[in-house]
């Protein structure tokens, strides 16, 4: 598999609850993910990156309402609303994994049960074959003794250990794509650190596509190789991570930056961002951030102030996106 094969390519995804006919919650949202990289999509509670997600699996709740001006998944066409043919790629195209393991896992049935029943979804594999199979998912997110573990339960795991027989069941249908919604928030620094780094080996070792969620732009740092910052429904910033870093070009990013422990290591304190998300329904009619911005002018209240502008590989909504680094040398803000 080429490492720049693109699995998803999704444009102008727009969802919406209630009616077909409501302000759209997530709006244009276009991204693609290829082959053998980790794309982070990032940004506050509330931004949107996990209905954006759901939606990719069929997995919106029954009053929401998905369209997209194109859906395509390994190089063939899906209607976002065709949930029957999204159900379809869930395991062997897409599978996911969440912050919490224990919506995902049975206290009752043991890990090797739970497992082997997850890899029987696929059709003509025999029960030896499915354990042999579940055995080896585990060694490969490093768990000792696998064996062993398949006749244990839940509970008898740690916090990290569960997540990782997470990972072992999203992978054992070789996924082309792996949604990781949050999956290390619950997790202390250090075993957040190697559910992170196990993440990064998988991408590597098998060629997986991997959409990231995450809050936190210090995971972003460690894992992502390109980043899309999402705020109010809508991505705000994207591009490759050194070049979002080295030269953030919307001040939403730059209010995460400064929010971020690891990424504001060079400032005195943390500064977190005055105010909160809009209601997504009434978003501003200009900037949707531009209430809590620091840089804000007239203009960025305007219609048309949120128009997405792409520079090579990076892209901004912020119409003073070159300003920008002058700006933030002035202010301390
Ligand atoms: N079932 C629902 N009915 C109506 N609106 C919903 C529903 N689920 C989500 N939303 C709307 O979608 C918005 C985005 O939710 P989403 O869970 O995607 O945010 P998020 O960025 O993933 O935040 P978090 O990190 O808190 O999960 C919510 O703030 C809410 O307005």
């Amino acid at each position: 598999m080429s490492v720049n094969k693109k699995i998803l390519e999704v444009k102008g995804l727009n969802i919406r609850f209630g009616s077909a006919a409501a302000a759209p919650t997530v709006e244009d949202l276009s991204f693609d993910l290829r082959a053998g990289e980790t794309l982070c999509l990032v940004g506050e509670s509330g931004s949107g990156k996990s209905i954006s997600a759901l939606s990719l699996l069929g997995l919106l709740p029954e009053s929401a309402h998905a369209t997209a001006d194109q859906f395509m998944f390994d190089g063939v066409e899906i209607d976002p609303k065709d949930t029957k043919s999204l159900k379809a790629l869930r395991g062997e195209g897409v599978a996911m994994i969440f912050q919490d393991p224990m919506s995902s896992l049975n206290p009752a049935f043991t890990i090797g049960y739970q497992m082997i029943e997850a890899i029987r979804l696929a059709p003509n594999i025999s029960k030896q074959e499915a354990r042999q199979k579940a055995i080896h998912y585990l060694e490969l997110v490093r768990i000792a003794d696998a064996a062993k573990r398949m006749d244990g339960y839940p509970h008898q795991l740690s916090g990290g250990m569960r997540q990782r027989v997470m990972i072992a069941m999203a992978l054992s249908r070789n996924p082309k794509v792996l949604i990781a919604d949050e999956p290390t928030t619950a997790l202390d620094v250090t075993i957040q650190a190697q559910i992170l780094a196990l993440i990064d080996d998988i991408k590597t070792e098998l060629g997986t596509a991997v959409l990231f969620i995450t809050h936190d732009l210090g995971v972003v740092a460690e894992t992502a190789d390109r980043v899309a910052v999402m705020y109010a429904g809508r991505m705000v910033e994207a591009g490759q991570v050194a070049e979002v870093f080295d030269n953030p070009q919307h001040a939403y990013t730059v209010g995460l930056m400064r929010a971020s422990p690891r990424t504001a290591a060079r400032q005195r304190r943390l500064n977190d961002i005055p105010g909160s998300v809009p209601e997504l329904r009434d978003r501003p009619l200009g900037c949707t951030f531009a209430p809590r911005c620091a840089f804000m002018t007239p203009a960025c209240q305007e219609l048309g102030a949120e128009k997405t502008v792409q520079v090579g590989t990076h892209l901004s909504r912020c119409i003073r996106r070159d300003e920008l680094g002058t700006l933030l040398g002035e202010t301390h803000v």
